[in-house]
């Protein structure tokens, strides 16, 4: 059995103070992300699925519940060990990218080692290697205003994963492609996946994107309420996907 990446029991959230009104969030979600795999989480809006990537990333606390990652409890982490969780433990991409417009794709890349005080030679050789893992090796000396969407993408995932992390998150990173762009946005994350084993945890609405995953995990009201896991084509899993969508109103935001 591989090693667990994500660990999480009972997790609620509820915001609000205790004298003003409140909303939960997450009622109760438990689940498990083993090393390797590639997860997708999909939901109506306001399901909590934002919610969720905040707390496994440690930018937000849970009200009640435990999240581990990568063997540590981050729930009782405190600020200098979060600091170095977010550092060292996890990739984030974002849905607009979040590069610094001012930098070059190689600035922005090896940002994360620049932060961790490397030196500039090992910064290059690493940033060259994802670069080059990632097809972005001839634009490293372009700025962001530059590129195309596609590409800009694909230098932010050179970033998340130039530190080598032991989570990739990823919310919604895809959103903001033309489907030509995020094709090849997840093709690349595959490949990642499959050949560097690379551990990926990605929300998503969009039924085609899931279809790369290997398992769904699909929350309403701030809960599981379905899992399926990848047994066949991509396609096959694709069409499993709409089926269960078609099944869920996915307009209805959860209620108080
Ligand atoms: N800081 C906050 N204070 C109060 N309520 C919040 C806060 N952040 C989120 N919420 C509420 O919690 C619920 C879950 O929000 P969340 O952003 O996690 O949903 P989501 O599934 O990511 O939605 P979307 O797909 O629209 O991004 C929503 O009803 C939202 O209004």
């Amino acid at each position: 059995m591989t090693n667990k990446v994500v660990e999480i029991n009972h997790l609620q959230k509820i915001y609000g103070k205790a004298n003003e009104k409140q909303y939960q969030a997450l009622a109760d979600i438990s689940f498990d992300v083993h090393e390797g795999e590639f997860v997708g989480i999909m939901g109506p809006s306001g399901s909590g699925k934002t919610t969720l990537l905040n707390m496994i990333s440690a930018l937000d606390t849970p009200t009640n519940g435990t999240i581990n990652i990568a063997g540590q409890n981050i729930v009782k982490l405190n600020e200098n060990q979060l600091t170095d969780f977010r550092a060292e433990k996890i990739g984030f991409i974002f849905q607009d990218f979040n590069l610094l417009e001012n930098l070059t794709m190689r600035q922005n890349i090896g940002l994360p080692l620049s932060l961790q005080g490397l030196s500039a030679k090992k910064i290059q050789t690493q940033v060259e290697k994802i670069a080059d893992r990632l097809n972005i090796g001839h634009i490293l000396d372009n700025y962001p205003t530059e590129v195309s969407g596609g590409q800009k993408q694909r230098v932010a995932a050179a970033r998340a994963l130039i530190h080598q992390p032991e989570l990739l998150l990823g919310d919604e990173p895809t959103g903001a492609l033309d489907s030509k762009n995020a094709k090849n946005l997840l093709e690349a994350l595959r490949d990642l996946n499959e050949q560097d084993k690379t551990t990926i945890l990605m929300v998503t609405h969009d039924p085609m994107s899931a279809s790369y995953c290997k398992r769904i995990l699909f929350i309403r009201d701030g809960e599981i309420f379905k899992e399926i896991e990848k047994q066949g084509s991509q396609q096959a899993f694709y069409e499993d996907i709409l089926s269960i969508l078609s099944h869920v109103d996915f307009s209805a935001e959860s209620q108080v």
